[in-house]
């Protein structure tokens, strides 16, 4: 798929720009803070309507604006389609050739990106939440019912944990909710474990050929979901399901003293392992790096034989941590089959005579040139 054209008002330091983006590989250049992330930052956001970067979407609208409006046409395999999306202080609003969504997930997915930025090395490095975030992110863009799931999941886990919090309070309080908040919570929560593994073993057998390749053959990267329940249990949803109520049960004295829920996909990982041993502990920086890399371009792959096209490629300041070889062999990989944007603060750090239909766009103060 392609985005076509792009238009943004009021959306961080744009005021009101509009530009078509045809090109395959488009690389946005200017100095320091004039909005070249913003702009790759407001593509990933009319894909999955959040951001990569915070989980407030009000620091999306230009300061003193009431909302900010995204629009983009996008070109794709069986026709054209236009995406409207509107974020207010109220919320956020969707439409999808011109007609609005009722539910957001039933927008997220026309428009299927993969962003490459210097923050994702966190997916590999930072907190067990970083990657789950990563991993409902990603699921939910090829399976927007997946969204779904996750917020009935949510809803009920915070219920839950209110519920646990009211019997610690009241100590001779009856626990006769609990079964039913149980059953609920692990209804929902064996969907998520179960697309989470499934997704995880295609990203980690398309990341495995990547990585050999990145590296000459010499590293081998596996990836693994790290639950509290066995991976037979993941395979039956029968046997999930009691292995979760029995899990839940042992923890409940813990659960209601401490007033959170212990057990469920909320508390589950994303290990990743070179060579068998685990990057995060044992890998260098180089082989984090790679590894995140590896994760990111096995990503395009996975949506191309989800959805059937390749998804759009974001590389936000990732070409100065590269080498000039690497930075073309990684562009021109791409550059015939992928739509790229990049960002960039000096051009003359890409070799723009290797690229074909490439278009430079300069970025100052929030205007395009
Ligand atoms: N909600 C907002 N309203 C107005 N301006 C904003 C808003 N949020 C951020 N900005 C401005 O956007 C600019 C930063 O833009 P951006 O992060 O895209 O920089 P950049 O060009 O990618 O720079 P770098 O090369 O340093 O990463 C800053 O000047 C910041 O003040």
């Amino acid at each position: 798929m392609q985005l076509k054209k792009l238009s943004l008002q009021h959306y961080r330091n744009y005021d009101e720009v509009f530009f078509e983006t045809g090109h395959m590989v488009n690389i946005i250049v200017g100095p320091n803070a004039q909005g070249k992330t913003n702009l790759l930052e407001s593509i990933f956001v009319l894909a999955l309507t959040k951001s990569h970067r915070t989980h407030q979407d009000k620091e999306l609208i230009q300061w003193n604006a009431s909302h900010t409006l995204l629009h983009g046409e996008v070109e794709k395999k069986y026709g054209t389609c236009q995406l409207d999306l509107t974020i207010s202080q109220q919320g956020k609003k969707a439409k999808i050739n011109g007609l609005e969504q009722k539910k957001l997930s039933n927008f997220v997915g026309s428009l299927n990106v993969v962003m490459f930025a210097p923050e994702d090395l966190e997916i590999v490095k930072g907190s067990p939440s970083v990657r789950r975030r990563f991993l409902d992110m990603e699921i939910g863009q090829v399976h927007p019912a997946y969204l779904y799931d996750l917020s009935q999941y949510q809803k009920i886990l915070t219920q839950r944990n209110n519920y646990l919090k009211q019997l610690f309070s009241a100590k001779d309080a009856k626990d006769g909710m609990l079964e039913v908040w149980n059953e609920q919570l692990a209804n929902f929560g064996i969907k998520i474990i179960k697309k989470r593994q499934s997704f995880i073993k295609k990203l980690q057998s398309w990341a495995e050929k990547i990585h050999l390749g990145i590296t000459g053959g010499g590293e081998q990267v596996r990836i693994a979901y790290a639950t509290a329940f066995d991976s037979a249990a993941v395979e039956d949803e029968t046997v999930l399901f009691d292995q979760f109520m029995i899990k839940l049960s042992q923890v409940k004295e813990q659960e209601v003293r401490r007033g959170v829920t212990l057990v469920g996909p909320h508390r589950d990982d994303l290990l990743f392992y070179i060579n068998d041993k685990e990057v995060q502990t044992f890998g260098s920086q180089g082989q984090q790096r790679t590894t995140a890399l590896s994760l990111k371009l096995a990503e395009i792959e996975l949506i191309r034989e989800e959805v059937g096209e390749y998804p759009i490629l974001l590389l936000d300041d990732v070409l100065s941590e590269l080498d000039r070889s690497r930075q073309t062999q990684l562009i021109e990989t791409f550059q015939n089959k992928v739509q790229t944007f990049i960002t960039t603060t000096g051009i003359e750090s890409v070799d723009l005579a290797k690229l074909e239909n490439a278009s430079v766009i300069h970025v100052r103060n929030g205007s395009l040139t």
